[in-house]
């Protein structure tokens, strides 16, 4: 016996070197060479359809496009490395994401996978299930839905777009409007980032660090993510220290926000009322514990909520009305036409005259009448949804209406980005940027609930910033396509970039002169 074990000791060298050799030569490239085309992803023994993930982690929405185009059908696998029991479940079915989100939703959670992705978030709504997510569900519901917050939307989104936006386009091009208005929604602060000195801002500054990082974190193997969480490496160290600073900022602007409300300073944002709330016994959030890290988080989360939606969902929107004339025409048409009943009706209230002054700039209540707009804008993020995917985790076997099968320890991405691109979705003209598909015969606005349309989630978990982000992007489009001319650089093709929201990789470089007519 002690024979054996001395001859294996003594082996244990040549063993693992003949391990490494036979992995090397052997597996190694038979795994690179020997992959499955008839499915799709392209599936390599030994390393699962990780390559073709890895190998496209760039247009990572683009090749989920391509991948159900080709099969022609709405769900495929994606799975990992042999031993890694990483299996993924894509599907852009619309009757599974109805399924998923809303029929079934009980049966699938975020998870524990989905908080260790996206730890910055913290105890906020966005990382929470169950009894606590239903606790800060109601108080954000409660909050975002007031008709408090429906005015400072408005009146925000209007002092923003006349005090900053329309001067800083009058004397260069567009950038960030939305994360003004959010940090005045949240926190209470009137800052001048669109000042044509572009001055620098440290939270928009620590936040742009994150979502890069977590693409990576979503698609890497819970091990090996451990394991760069463990020694800070690459992305993981940026995400770390991004996080502290975020961290920071948001303390001290809650530090503040205290000293003045116990001063009596008077202000309605969403920090004063959580702090009001926490501090009173029979609001539904006094029961939560570590009540600071849940200020804290939950401020963090309707502050990123709200900023590279919105940004996102306007660029593309400028984008595809710039480079769509006829669809330009057709809102510059009815927003002359509400600008005329504006002003009529404003000078009947104020007695004075509107003629002549420069710009002219649309209030929330002006542009209510706005059907084409509305349309387009719905229309755009169909096409752009700036949240392209959404992640479940599954609690118990299950199969979804179109036939696949999910089990506990799979994960499912919800590709919003590749429902509004298939032909058997959308029709044949899927890809055509058509506001009139939101609209009747009759030029009305399509309102009942579409259910192949899923920017803003369905179910219990809908989108609470749906209202208020249709007033802030209709308040920003008015203005710059009113009175500029929007007219894009051409540039290569416009194609998407590898971030947790839909952006566009290398910009969107546009010309803005203003309107003579
Ligand atoms: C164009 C703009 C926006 C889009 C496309 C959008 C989309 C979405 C989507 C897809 C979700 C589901 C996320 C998930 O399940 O993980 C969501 C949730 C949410 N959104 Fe929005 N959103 C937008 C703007 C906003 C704004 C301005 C706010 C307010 C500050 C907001 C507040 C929230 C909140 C609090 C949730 C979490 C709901 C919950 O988990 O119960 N959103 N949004």
């Amino acid at each position: 016996m002690d024979d054996i074990h001395e001859y294996l000791l003594s082996s244990c060298p040549s063993i693992s070197k003949v391990i490494c050799c036979i992995f090397l030569c052997i597996l190694l490239p038979l795994g690179l060479c020997f992959k499955n085309t008839s499915k799709a992803p392209s599936y390599w023994i030994f390393f699962g359809t990780f390559p073709d993930l890895l190998w496209n982690c760039n247009r990572m929405y683009e090749k989920c496009a391509e991948i159900f185009l080709s099969l022609g059908k709405g769900s495929f696998y994606i799975d990992g490395p042999m031993f890694s029991k990483l299996r993924y479940l894509v599907t852009c079915h619309p009757q599974n994401i109805e399924y998923i989100l809303k029929t079934n939703y009980n049966n699938f959670p975020k998870g524990e996978d989905f908080r260790d992705v996206f730890e910055i978030l913290g105890d906020g709504i966005f990382n929470v299930d169950s009894d606590r997510w239903r606790i800060q569900r109601k108080m954000a519901h409660a909050e975002l839905s007031s008709r408090e917050l429906k005015t400072l939307v408005s009146n925000t989104s209007f002092k923003v777009v006349e005090e900053q936006l329309v001067p800083f386009l009058a004397h260069a091009a567009a950038q960030g409007i939305a994360h003004d208005i959010n940090v005045i929604l949240g926190f209470g602060r009137y800052e001048n980032y669109l000042s044509i000195e572009l001055p620098s801002n440290e939270l928009a500054e620590a936040l742009d660090d994150v979502p890069l990082a977590l693409v990576y974190r979503s698609m890497m193997p819970t091990v090996l993510l451990k394991l760069l969480h463990r020694f800070e490496i690459g992305e993981e160290r940026k995400l770390k220290n991004a996080q502290k600073k975020i961290h920071k900022i948001v303390e001290d602007y809650i530090c503040q926000k205290e000293k003045d409300l116990v001063a009596g300073v008077k202000s309605y944002d969403l920090l004063s009322t959580y702090i009001k709330a926490l501090d009173d016994e029979t609001s539904t959030v006094s029961s939560l514990h570590k009540k600071e890290i849940f200020l804290r988080d939950e401020m963090i989360n309707f502050w990123i909520a709200g900023r590279d939606t919105i940004t996102s969902g306007l660029i593309w929107f400028l984008w595809l009305v710039s480079t769509t004339p006829a669809v330009q025409t057709k809102i510059l048409e009815e927003l002359n036409l509400l600008s005329s009943h504006s002003k009529n009706s404003r000078e009947k209230e104020t007695g004075s005259s509107t003629t002549g002054k420069w710009p002219w700039i649309f209030g929330s209540e002006d542009l209510k009448g706005s059907v084409y707009l509305h349309a387009a804008l719905c229309e755009s993020l169909r096409l752009y949804a700036p949240l392209p995917f959404n992640k479940k985790s599954v609690a118990k076997k299950d199969q979804l209406p179109e036939g696949s099968t999910v089990e506990p320890g799979m994960e499912i991405m919800l590709s919003f980005y590749s429902v509004g691109r298939m032909p058997w979705i959308w029709g044949e003209e899927c890809l055509e940027f058509k506001p009139e598909r939101w609209m009747t015969e009759n030029g009305k606005l399509i309102t009942e609930p579409i259910s192949k349309y899923f920017p803003f989630n369905i179910g219990p978990r809908t989108c609470i910033g749906k209202d208020i982000s249709f007033t802030m992007m209709k308040c920003v489009v008015a203005a710059v396509l009113f009175k500029f001319h929007v007219e894009v650089v051409k540039s290569p093709v416009v194609c998407t970039k590898p971030y947790i929201n839909l952006h566009m990789k290398n910009g969107l470089k546009v010309n803005i002169k203003k309107r003579t007519i």
